[in-house]
């Protein structure tokens, strides 16, 4: 029988407790928090704070040592198929083939995803004109700049409009300004209705997001508006509140935002 999601709409992560230990070392404690449909959520934390491993979980690639978790209504532990069909995944390392076309990248992910020839077609069409890669669209995506192959691979991650985007450190090394394009992306992403879970290291981004958690030695220590975050700790900026919190990180190096 095809296991179906829970009718809880509206959450598309409900995580709870969740733990992931390697032999005796605890990566990621007893994490609690829910993401609503549509929501830019920002899972912040210094290095090493168990951010990348507890995205592992969530994207159902590992399986927790305890605690509960759904994704888009499925459950880790039995239903991570159905989570892995149901979520988009870019990475700073962002899966693109440099020796294929802008084209050919397209196609191929969308043959992944299970597109239709003809929902390919439309769907490359859109998604060349919306970028305005039309000149680019025959040229191998090694010879793109750095911020549009970020543009092309978070739109191929949400090709088949999956219902939560993972994208983790999704714009290292681009300038402000292209990093300010490509949050308009995750915006019109976000607008329709897909959930956007980011990591990130800057913290201009981080006032981007709707709520943010801050994890630290693999704990969740923050979680809320960034705007009252600052209030709470009463400082200008994410960027002092992320270093009051992650100041006493035992894990990583000893510049937390590093
Ligand atoms: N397979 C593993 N076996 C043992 N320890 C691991 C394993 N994977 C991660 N860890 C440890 O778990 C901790 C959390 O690592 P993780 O990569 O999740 O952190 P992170 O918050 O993503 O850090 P960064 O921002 O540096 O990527 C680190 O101390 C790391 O060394």
């Amino acid at each position: 029988m095809k296991e179906k999601p829970d009718n809880n709409q509206q959450l598309t992560i409900q995580v709870e407790e969740l733990s992931k230990h390697f032999s005796h070392f605890v990566a990621v404690d007893k994490i609690t928090f829910d993401v609503q449909k549509g929501e830019i959520f920002g899972f912040l934390g210094a290095n090493g704070a168990g951010k990348t491993t507890a995205i592992r979980m969530l994207c159902g690639l590992s399986a927790p040592t305890s605690g509960k978790a759904r994704i888009a209504g499925f459950d880790v532990y039995r239903q991570a198929e159905q989570i892995k069909k149901n979520i988009g995944y870019m990475s700073q390392k962002f899966s693109l083939y440099e020796d294929l076309t802008v084209t050919e990248n397209i196609h191929f992910f969308g043959g992944i995803y299970g597109l239709t020839d003809k929902q390919l077609k439309s769907k490359t069409r859109q998604l060349i004109g919306d970028l305005g890669l039309e000149r680019e669209a025959k040229k191998l995506v090694s010879s793109l700049p750095l911020g549009w192959k970020q543009k092309l691979s978070f739109s191929v991650a949400i090709l088949h409009d999956p219902q939560i985007v993972f994208l983790d450190e999704p714009t290292g090394g681009v300038d402000p300004v292209t990093r300010r394009q490509f949050w308009n992306l995750i915006y019109e992403a976000a607008e329709r209705g897909i959930t956007v879970f980011v990591t990130t290291h800057y913290m201009d981004e981080a006032e981007y997001c709707k709520r943010i958690s801050i994890m630290v030695d693999g704990k969740i220590k923050a979680l809320d508006t960034p705007s009252n975050l600052k209030q709470q700790f009463n400082v200008p900026d994410m960027d002092a509140v992320f270093y009051q919190i992650a100041r006493g990180a035992q894990r990583g190096d000893k510049n937390p935002a590093a």
